[in-house]
C-alpha cells in the first residue's frame, strides 16, 4: 500500500497540463477490438487503470507498439478468444471498471463476450443491467455464473432494433454502441448517455467506417456495417482532472494556469465552481485562476435559499467532481448542500474531513451540508486512507491546504486515475513525497 506525505500550507504557482482523459481512454482502447486493422491512439494517460486495460488487450492477442509518450498502435488481427475462459482473465478482468467495455466489441465482431464482475471504485452498487439488457435486445443470449460473478453473452448474429435504456449509463451506452456498429440493420438507442467521451468514441467509430447519427444527443441511430477499418484518435484532456486542479487552486489560494482544457467540452464544470465563488478566466484554451486572497463566497439561489450542487447524467454535472466540490466548500464563505444522487457510498469520506476540522453534516448517504470556514480556521493535518479515486484527490487537496504534515495511505486509488500526480504537484510548488 503506497503512501503520500504532504506538508500543507504552501502556496502553489505556475502551470499544470491535464493528462488525457481516463474515462475516454477506457472506451477508446476497447474499440480497437472492432477491427483487424491498425489503430493509433494518442494522449493515452499513463495511469494504473489504463495500463491494466492495455495489458488485458495484449493478453487477448492484440499486437501493441508504443510509439512515444502516450502514443500506441494496436492491431487486433489475431484475437485469442480462449483467453476469455482462462483463470487469468477471471482474475485480471476484475481489476478495473473499464474492462466491462471489452464485451460489446467482442460480441459485435466475434459473437461472444465474457467478463468477470468488473472492479473500479467501491462507491455503492454499480449494476450492469443496462449493458446486458441492450445486448439481449440485439439478439444475444445472456449467461451469468453467480458463484464466479462471471457474465457472458453469445450470438450467431446481432440484429439492430429500437431500445430505450433504463438509465443513461455511460459505459453501458459505449458497450451497446460498440456491439451495434457491426449488427445487421438499424439500432436506435434512446436515453443514451451523451457525454464528450462518448461523443469521442462515436466520432472515432465513424472514422473507422461506422454509420452513427445523433452524436451528442440522447438518441443515437446506428446503421450496422459489415466491417470497420483502422484510424487514428487523440484523447481529450481529462475534465475531472481539470476540475481537480481548479479545486486545488481555490483551496490553497494559489495562482494557477491549467493549460489546454478543451473548454467547450467542460459542460457544467466551470459553472459549478463559479457558484462557489471561484473566479476563473479563459485565456485562449487555458483556465487562469487568480489567487483567492480574500477567499470565495458561495452564491445563494435568487430566492435566498441555500445552494445545492447535485450530479446528473450529461449535460448535467458529473458525479466524479462532487467530492472535490465538497472539499472546496469547506473553506468557502457560506454554506451549501452536496447531493450525490448517483452513488450511495461516495460521501462517507467526509469523516476524514471532520477529523481535519471541517464543518460538515452528513444528512444521509447521499447528502452533506457544508459550512465553510472562510479561511478563518485552517484544516488540521492528519493521517488518512484514500477510499476511492476522487475522495483520494479531495483528501490530497485538503492536506495541501492544511496546517502541518498529513499522510495519505492507499494512494493506488489515486494512481488509478492521476498520472504522476506527486511530480506534477511538486512542479507547481507542492511539498509532497511518495514514501
Ligand atoms: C469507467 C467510467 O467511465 N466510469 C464512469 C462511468 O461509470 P459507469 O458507466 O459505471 O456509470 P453509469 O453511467 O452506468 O452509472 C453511474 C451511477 O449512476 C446511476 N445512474 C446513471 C444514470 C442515470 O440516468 N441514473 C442513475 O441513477 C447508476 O445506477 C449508477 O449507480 O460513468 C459514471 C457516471 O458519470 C462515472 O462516475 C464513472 O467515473
Ligand atoms: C468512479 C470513477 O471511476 P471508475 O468508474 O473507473 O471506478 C471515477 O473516475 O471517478
Amino acid at each position: 500500500m503506497g503512501t503520500f506525505r504532504i506538508e500543507g500550507g504552501h502556496k502553489l504557482a505556475g502551470e499544470i497540463t491535464p493528462q488525457g482523459a481516463k474515462n475516454e481512454a477506457l472506451q477508446i482502447l476497447c474499440a480497437v477490438l472492432l477491427t483487424p486493422e491498425k489503430v493509433t491512439i494518442n494522449n493515452i494517460p499513463d495511469i494504473i487503470d489504463v495500463n491494466k486495460l492495455i495489458a488485458l488487450l495484449e493478453d487477448l492477442g492484440v499486437k501493441i507498439q508504443k510509439k512515444g509518450k502516450g502514443s500506441y498502435t494496436f492491431k487486433a488481427d489475431d484475437v485469442n478468444l480462449e483467453y476469455l475462459q482462462s483463470a487469468q482473465f477471471k482474475q485480471d478482468g476484475r481489476g478495473l471498471r473499464g474492462s466491462i467495455m471489452l464485451v460489446g466489441p467482442l460480441l459485435g465482431r466475434f459473437g461472444t463476450g465474457y467478463i468477470p464482475k468488473p472492479g473500479g471504485d467501491k462507491i455503492g452498487r454499480r449494476r450492469l443491467d443496462t449493458h446486458f439488457e441492450g445486448f439481449i435486445k440485439l439478439g444475444a443470449k445472456f449467461r451469468y455464473n453467480k458463484e464466479e460473478y462471471f457474465y457472458g453473452v453469445e450470438a450467431d448474429k446481432l440484429v439492430g432494433t429500437y431500445m430505450l435504456l433504463d438509465e443513461a449509463s455511460v459505459t453501458g451506452t459505449a458497450n451497446i454502441v460498440m456491439a451495434a456498429v457491426l449488427a445487421e440493420g438499424t439500432t436506435t438507442i434512446y436515453n443514451a448517455a451523451c457525454e464528450p467521451y462518448l461523443q469521442q468514441l462515436c466520432k472515432m467509430l465513424v472514422r473507422m467506417g461506422a454509420k452513427i447519427s445523433g452524436i451528442g444527443s440522447n438518441l443515437l441511430t446506428i446503421e450496422g456495417v459489415e466491417r470497420l477499418g483502422g484510424t487514428e484518435h487523440t484523447m481529450l484532456p481529462d475534465m475531472i482532472e481539470i476540475g481537480s486542479w481548479v479545486g486545488l487552486a481555490a483551496m490553497t489560494r494559489s495562482e494557477l494556469t491549467i493549460k489546454n482544457v478543451s473548454w467547450d467540452n467542460l459542460g457544467q464544470i466551470p459553472n459549478a465552481f463559479k457558484k462557489l465563488g471561484i473566479q476563473m478566466h479563459l485565456k485562449g484554451d487555458d483556465i487562469y485562476i487568480p489567487p483567492h486572497t480574500d477567499g470565495y463566497e458561495i452564491q445563494n439561489y435568487i430566492d435566498g435559499s441555500i445552494l445545492t450542487i447535485a450530479d446528473a447524467p450529461w449535460p448535467g454535472l458529473t458525479p466524479d467532481l462532487l467530492s472535490i466540490l465538497l472539499v472546496v466548500g469547506t473553506q468557502a464563505r457560506g454554506e451549501l448542500i452536496i447531493h450525490q444522487k448517483m452513488f450511495e457510498s461516495r460521501l462517507f469520506f467526509v469523516d476524514k474531513l471532520l477529523d481535519m476540522g471541517a464543518k460538515i453534516i452528513l444528512c444521509d448517504p447521499h447528502r452533506a451540508t457544508v459550512i465553510g470556514h472562510d479561511f478563518k480556521s485552517t484544516l488540521k493535518a492528519t493521517t488518512m486512507t484514500s477510499p476511492d479515486i476522487r475522495a483520494g484527490v479531495s483528501l490530497l487537496i485538503a492536506a495541501l491546504s492544511a496546517k502541518g504534515t498529513s499522510t495519505i495511505h492507499n494512494i493506488e486509488q489515486i494512481d488509478r486515475g492521476y498520472e504522476n500526480i506527486d511530480e506534477r504537484l511538486r512542479n507547481i510548488g507542492a511539498n509532497i513525497v511518495r514514501v
